[in-house]
């Protein structure tokens, strides 16, 4: 309502004629405001009022968007005509003071004065999320852990729930050799802050793979083999990258030079938003993760402070583009993608936020995926088109890309 759900109000207030106006208006009495649809004014005042609770019907929300109408009636006197927008900012205005004092003042800035142009994001799903998918083969996935990491339940669960059978594989266990890579066809690097950020973003978790012989040769199989898949997810991500594994340009020379890393959030700090990322299917070929999906936007969870996809050499970012290799931009309220805050939350180029390697295999995301793949983990209700076949689906338009995985995986 109001602010929270950019819509205009029409309130009309009855108090007793003795109480001053700012007294009725901002009072603490303990009270709750529901927003309910007309049809159902009646029902609700009854059902409340039948059990005791006084309720009354105190006003109607209006239109959507930033220049809708704020009318504010007390006993039948107007009190306060305005739009959204400016109740908006006098509401804004001591966070956007603070703000400037705690992160980069222009993305702050570009967030106030972009505010009144906001539509809110385009969604937009162009396949059936709720298409169910058979298990037919046993495909194993490792989800691996290093100290510090976190996510992993949620997505052990998003792969159980496409049909993987899935393992809990640390760092630790590889380097003891208790099991090996080759065990697996997926391999799933979660989010997280391993070893604490220290000297950067999956650096520690990185270097235990890059400075270990044995380590280092068992990846580079693992990547190299044709039946195999891997997803990064923004600790995950941070680590692909620095294991060369989405460099557009690859066996050239050694990987410990990455040509991409994932730099400080332009708004220098940590960014937890949902956001809105477009997606793009690479049809030249049978996308392991997002076939079917392509134009698709949708809302995501984001959480981190190293998001910002950055580049050795200029000419790594356009080799990205020429290989298919952009997987998920952010976009704007128009669908289009953005280098604009906080609609882009971390200022990466192009709006860049997922990036599949060359062979379309292994993807790697700062935004998490597996913490929206239920339809009640998404703050917006999803888009989704209705199934006969399969009318209670619990899943949000996310769990395809669990589901195409494993599609893919079984063929192999
Ligand atoms: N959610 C995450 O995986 C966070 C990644 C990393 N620790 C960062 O802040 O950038």
């Amino acid at each position: 309502m109001g602010i929270a759900g950019v819509r205009g109000l029409y309130l009309n207030i009855e108090v007793d004629s003795r109480v001053p106006t700012i007294n009725a208006l901002f009072n603490e009495e303990l009270g709750i405001i529901v927003e309910v649809d007309q049809n159902n004014v009646q029902y609700v005042l009854n059902e409340y009022n039948t059990n005791g609770v006084q309720a009354k019907v105190v006003g109607a929300t209006g239109q959507y968007g930033m220049h809708s109408e704020i009318l504010v009636n007390v006993n039948g006197k107007q009190v306060l005509n305005t739009k959204l927008i400016d109740v908006f900012r006098m509401w804004e205005e001591t966070s956007f003071r603070v703000e400037c004092l705690q992160a980069n003042t222009e993305c702050v800035k570009q967030e106030w004065n972009g505010l009144e142009n906001r539509k809110g994001p385009s969604y937009s799903v162009t396949f059936d999320p709720t298409a169910a998918v058979v298990k037919c083969k046993s495909v194993r996935v490792a989800v691996l852990r290093e100290e510090g990491t976190n996510g992993d339940r949620e997505m052990i669960a998003s792969l159980m729930m496409a049909n993987f059978e899935v393992f809990d594989v640390t760092m630790s266990d590889l380097q003891s050799n208790k099991i090996t890579l080759d065990a697996f066809q997926g391999l799933v690097f979660p989010g997280g802050f391993s070893y604490a950020d220290t000297l950067g973003s999956a650096k520690g978790w990185a270097a235990g793979i890059l400075f270990s012989e044995s380590l280092y040769g068992q990846f580079s199989h693992f990547k190299g083999r044709s039946d195999t898949f891997s997803l990064g997810v923004c600790n995950g991500c941070q680590l692909m990258a620095l294991l060369g594994w989405i460099d557009p340009a690859q066996n050239t020379g050694s990987v410990r030079k990455t040509q991409i890393f994932l730099d400080r959030n332009q708004s220098e700090r940590f960014e937890c938003r949902w956001s809105a990322v477009k997606i793009n299917e690479d049809k030249t070929k049978e996308d392991v993760w997002f076939r079917g999906m392509d134009g698709s936007v949708l809302g995501v969870w984001v959480a981190h402070g190293e998001g910002r996809f950055s580049f050795a050499e200029g000419q790594v970012r356009e080799a990205l583009t020429r290989n298919k290799q952009v997987a998920l931009q952010y976009v704007d309220d128009d669908g289009g993608p953005t280098e604009e805050y906080p609609m882009n939350p971390n200022g990466s180029p192009d709006g860049l936020a997922g990036v599949r390697s060359a062979d379309g295999r292994h993807i790697a995301m700062m935004p998490h995926p597996e913490r929206c793949v239920l339809r009640w983990q998404c703050p917006i209700k999803p888009p989704t088109s209705y199934n006969q076949a399969n009318p209670h689906s619990n899943y949000s338009p996310w769990m395809r890309l669990f589901q195409n995985a494993y599609i893919w995986a079984s063929k192999q």
